[in-house]
């Protein structure tokens, strides 16, 4: 199939960007798309095609200065070189392990995230929730994709209980294998539209973007690198181009997100807890045993769901710990050698 180049429009360039630059930076710069971030290169495609430059900008002061699969960069229109990373409208981003408050920047510009469950086991409200809170936090649009439903015998009851988590949430059950079955996701597929995935192992995340790939991808196609032995191998790629014209990321890294700093997600998603928790005596009522705590007078009559809750108080737990500092995790696993310590005593104690 040959295809040609795609335009700034069908690169996914929204107005949202122009907004960000003068005549001055229209006549010197040139935007570009980041494909593909690896080992300091950027693979980026711009209306002339895809091109390989360092991924180093001059005036990176902190992480989120890096730029990430999905952002738009302006290239200095005489050297090439990136010179601006524009503001994002969206970003997947999560504390990059073991080094404390460092950010990890996983996806940009992401219109539409697809949470992936399928309609049998792996189904599971507390997973759904957890990506819904993911979804809200980047800024993202979510649409839970449950696959499978080919194989299930009532796939509409797995797909009316996920539509009760939320208001107006958008869910399709579908057969991943099948390309009809999949034209119920094509509002989110089209031309200049950025779609990301999230789902547990084998719920049919590779099957979904094989069905919906368009095949050989000219935008990132042809990008060839020279590893440390001098060996070309091609550049893995981060964006697939589909079928329906729009570009679907998919890294390891997209795929291992965690919650990091997500209260402000976890408030949205779990609105009813959090409107209830206003009322509570204390501010920072953990709904436990305090006096006067408005969640579990709700959960007594009836009014809010025990197991909602546990699933509210789990995720934030998630959360707390994911965000908490190096200096805070060091003093969490001292205190906890110290009480293995005084346990082995303990029993070493009552041996003798
Ligand atoms: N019948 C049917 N089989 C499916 C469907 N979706 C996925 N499968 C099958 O389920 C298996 C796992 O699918 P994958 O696409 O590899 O799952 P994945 O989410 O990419 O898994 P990881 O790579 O481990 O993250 C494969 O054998 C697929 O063919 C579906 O909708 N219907
Ligand atoms: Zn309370």
């Amino acid at each position: 199939m040959t295809r040609t180049q795609p335009d700034l429009a069908e690169l996914g360039w929204k107005p949202f960007f122009s907004s960000q630059l003068d005549i001055d930076d229209l006549t010197r710069l040139d935007p570009a798309r980041v494909m593909a971030v690896h080992r300091g290169r950027l693979t980026v495609t711009g209306p002339e095609g895809p091109r390989d430059l360092p991924s180093h900008l001059p005036d990176a002061e902190d992480d989120e200065d890096r730029p990430a699969v999905g952002d738009w960069i302006m290239l200095d229109r005489d050297s090439g070189l990136p010179l601006r990373i524009l503001d994002r409208f969206s970003l997947f981003k999560r504390r990059a392990p073991g080094t404390g408050r460092r950010v990890q920047l996983i996806a940009a510009n992401v219109d539409t995230l697809f949470i992936v469950s399928s309609c049998n086991r792996d189904f599971n409200l507390a997973r759904l929730e957890r990506y819904l809170v993911l979804a809200r936090d980047a800024g993202v649009t979510p649409v839970v994709v449950l696959t499978k439903a080919d194989l299930a015998d009532a796939p509409g009851d797995f797909a009316r209980e996920a539509r009760g988590l939320q208001a107006g949430l958008l869910v399709e059950a579908v057969n991943a294998l099948d390309r009809d079955s999949l034209a119920c996701l094509s509002p989110w597929c089209g031309a200049g539209q950025t779609v990301a995935m999230l789902g547990s192992s084998g719920v049919g995340k590779s099957t979904l973007v094989n069905t919906l790939s368009a095949g050989p991808d000219v935008a990132t196609a042809g990008i060839r690198e020279d590893d440390a032995k001098g060996r070309h191998t091609t550049t893995g790629r981060a964006m697939h181009r589909l079928a329906g014209g729009g570009w679907l990321i998919d890294t390891p890294g997209m795929r291992e997100l965690q919650l990091t700093d997500a209260a402000a997600g976890l408030e949205d998603v779990f609105a009813d807890v959090s409107v209830l928790a206003q009322a509570c005596r204390f501010a920072d009522c953990a709904h436990e045993t305090e006096p006067g705590c408005a969640v579990r007078q709700a959960i007594d009559e009836g009014r809010l769901d025990p197991v909602r809750l546990a699933r509210f108080r789990k995720l934030t737990a998630e959360d707390a710990r994911n965000s908490e500092t190096l200096a805070q995790r060091r003093a969490r696993g001292k205190a906890f050698g110290k009480m293995i310590k005084s346990v082995q005593k303990d029993k070493r104690g009552r041996r003798e």
